[in-house]
């Protein structure tokens, strides 16, 4: 168990990834410079193209220069608060303004701190270093609440804090979301035959080879019980996701996990999908309607993915 307190977390802090994101260059490596010794550093030199490196490869804090062209760093935290993915990364402003308006603008639009221009390298290490810390802390705590334990990936919990999330956003900004449930075949019979201790290897490398076959950072898998897992993948088009379903299927049978009572004689799993189109009008409860297409995936036989038709 993680000591959620543990005093020595700064230990871990090395492992940290900032991203600078200032239109001039030269202040980036004025930044970068005062902390390239303690953490990896990613650098942006506009609105656009950090949202793009938090999505793609998100850091566990954000340096925001306050004005820049095109896009200023308040719009830019505002876009990255808003989506799913990136909201939770924590903003420090960079501000060369000390009117009280600018301020309270940063801390609206989602900034957990500030620090002012010309940048003090003692203040710029000791924010970073406690923000860092506070997330660190924060992430620990996420895991203890929102990981299950044996599988070590999402559990039931967080699928379904996540799901509504990503159906309101879906319905809102019009855009596609799937879900697959995912069930292994016959498991009742593989923990006969193995036991359970086998039974819950197993389900780890299923729930593995789950994993590996997502590719979007905002892509997750949760184990929701009794052999069943659900990925969740915003922003996806239906074609989209059955090509996801068909990877995991693949993934699963080509981990090559023995099971005597199987006709394929490997572990296989069932899968439903169900989307949410653009532009449609109504909400569509992903769970249940992914959950009919499971059914009709055990019916006909196991290890084959059930989707609707493609309109
Ligand atoms: N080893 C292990 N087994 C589990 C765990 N949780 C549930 N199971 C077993 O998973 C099996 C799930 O069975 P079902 O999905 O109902 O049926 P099945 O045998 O897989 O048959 P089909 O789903 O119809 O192909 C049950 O036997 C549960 O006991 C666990 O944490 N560890």
């Amino acid at each position: 168990m993680v000591n959620v307190l543990d005093n020595n977390a700064e230990l871990n802090l090395s492992h940290s990834k900032i991203l600078i994101v200032d239109d001039q260059p030269i202040n980036i490596q004025l930044i970068y410079n005062i902390l390239s010794s303690d953490y990896s550093i990613l650098a942006a030199t506009n609105g656009d193209q950090a949202i793009e490196v938090c999505q793609n490869d998100p850091p566990d804090l954000v340096l925001l220069d306050v004005v820049m062209p095109n896009m200023s760093g308040i719009e830019t935290c505002v876009i990255l608060k808003q989506r799913l993915s990136t909201a939770e990364i924590p903003i420090i402003f960079i501000t060369s303004c000390d009117e009280q308006d600018e301020e309270n603008d940063c801390w609206e639009s989602g900034g957990v701190d500030f620090i002012s221009k010309p940048i003090n390298p003692i203040t710029l290490k000791n924010r970073v270093k406690a923000h860092l810390s506070l997330k660190y802390q924060r992430d620990i705590l996420n895991s203890l609440v929102y990981k299950d334990d044996l599988t070590t990936i999402f559990n039931r919990r967080y699928f379904d804090e996540h799901i509504v999330k990503v159906e309101k956003s879906a319905n809102r900004e019009k855009v596609d979301a799937a879900v697959i449930l995912i069930d292994i075949d016959h498991f009742k019979q593989f923990n006969k035959i193995y036991g359970h201790i086998r039974g819950d290897i197993t389900l780890k490398e299923v729930a593995d080879s789950i994993q590996d076959a997502l590719m979007r950072p905002s892509d997750f898998v949760a184990y929701m019980g009794c052999a069943l897992f659900a990925v969740v993948l915003p922003n996806t088009t239906p074609q989209g996701a059955i090509e996801v379903a068909i990877r995991i299927r693949r993934a699963v049978f080509a981990c090559k996990i023995a099971h005597p009572d199987s006709k394929y004689k490997f572990i296989t799993v069932s899968l439903g999908v169900s989307t949410v189109f653009l532009a449609q009008d109504k909400m569509v409860p992903l769970l249940e309607d992914a959950e009919q297409y499971l059914q009709q995936a055990k019916e006909v036989g196991r290890n084959i993915c059930k989707y609707p038709k493609l309109g």
